[in-house]
């Protein structure tokens, strides 16, 4: 059932911008010398649904994030990052971006056992093909880093795992091997430095795409909070799902009596209070400043 419909975006942009598709929280478009924009949005999504309120600066946030990360991780691949110089409209939170051939693989690595991985793991002691070890729980840390791929799905689907076998029958085995062996480097990094300070990267899902000359690229954005799990380290505690380091406000608001929602019934969520809305936007603030050590401006 598909409850995320994509919202038209919430900006003007100049002659020339072409709009080529809008995620639940993200904008696409083509620009005038035919490379991308890639938009983050205010919006926020939570329980499958893109929420009615957005978070100020939200986009802006997860945007230099993004570029922090991609200049963190240049040694080990390079980005598709043009220039941040983009259209008033969008300032700060958008990126000019080479257009690249991309694979048709969602790229997730796994450093904890949750969500879709823990799932599976329940019903067969494996994910996406790798066996684990018994007595895993929510939460639970791996001996190891797992490269788990799924298949994108449309919006307002959830991604699919696939085992590594089928990548390799979709993109053949030697990039396969490539998008594993990237996927699990750039997710140990990025686990070891938010570890430095305090956080938890339980997991994350990056985009690859390829140059003419078949250069591997990092693309979309990476190591987000939306594309990634974050959790508070000094609460992390296996066997229960542990608290979103950016999203767990609005989730206890909008199961609470308060919100007069129910999240299985199909309807809408309604609007967020002004104290959650500004309680969320200061853990992205957080979020940013803990992991890049600058005042988020
Ligand atoms: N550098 C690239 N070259 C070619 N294609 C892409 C590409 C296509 N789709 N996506 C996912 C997405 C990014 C943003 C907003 C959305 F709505 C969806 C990324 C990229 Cl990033």
């Amino acid at each position: 059932m598909s409850s995320a419909v994509a919202p038209t975006p919430e900006y003007e942009l100049p002659e020339g911008y072409t709009h080529i598709y809008s995620g639940k929280v993200r904008d696409l478009y083509k620009t005038p010398d035919d490379r991308l924009l890639f938009v983050a949005s205010d919006r926020i999504s939570a329980y499958d649904w893109v929420l009615p309120t957005p978070i100020p600066d939200k986009g802006r946030i997860l945007t230099a994030m993004s570029i922090w990360w991609f200049d963190r991780l240049s040694d080990l691949v390079p980005n598709h990052v043009i220039t941040t110089n983009v259209p008033d409209s969008v300032a700060r939170r958008a990126m000019v971006c080479h257009r690249l051939d991309m694979f048709p693989v969602e790229c997730v690595a796994r450093g904890y056992l949750t969500g879709s991985g823990l799932t599976e793991y329940q019903a067969q002691k494996s994910v996406c093909g790798v066996n684990l070890p018994p007595g895993l729980k929510d939460g639970s840390k791996l001996p190891k880093t797992i490269f788990t791929p799924a298949t994108k799905a449309e919006l307002g689907e959830h991604d699919e795992n696939v085992t590594f076998d089928e990548v390799v029958a979709a993109i053949g085995q030697d990039e396969a091997q490539q998008l594993r062996r990237l996927t699990t480097l750039v997710y140990d990094r990025a686990a070891s430095i938010a570890a430095e300070r305090g956080l938890i990267l339980a997991d994350t899902k990056l985009e690859f795409g390829s140059r003419p000359d078949g250069t591997i690229v990092l693309a979309d954005e990476v190591l987000t909070p939306d594309s990634s799990r974050y959790w508070p380290a000094d609460e992390w505690e296996p066997g229960h799902a542990q608290p979103s380091f950016d999203k767990q406000y609005v989730r206890d608001w909008l199961t609470s009596p308060a919100s007069g929602w129910d999240r299985h019934s199909g309807e809408a969520p309604p609007a967020l209070p002004d104290d959650v809305v500004e309680k969320t936007r200061a853990k992205y603030v957080e979020a940013y400043e803990r992991l890049t050590g600058k005042r988020f401006a």
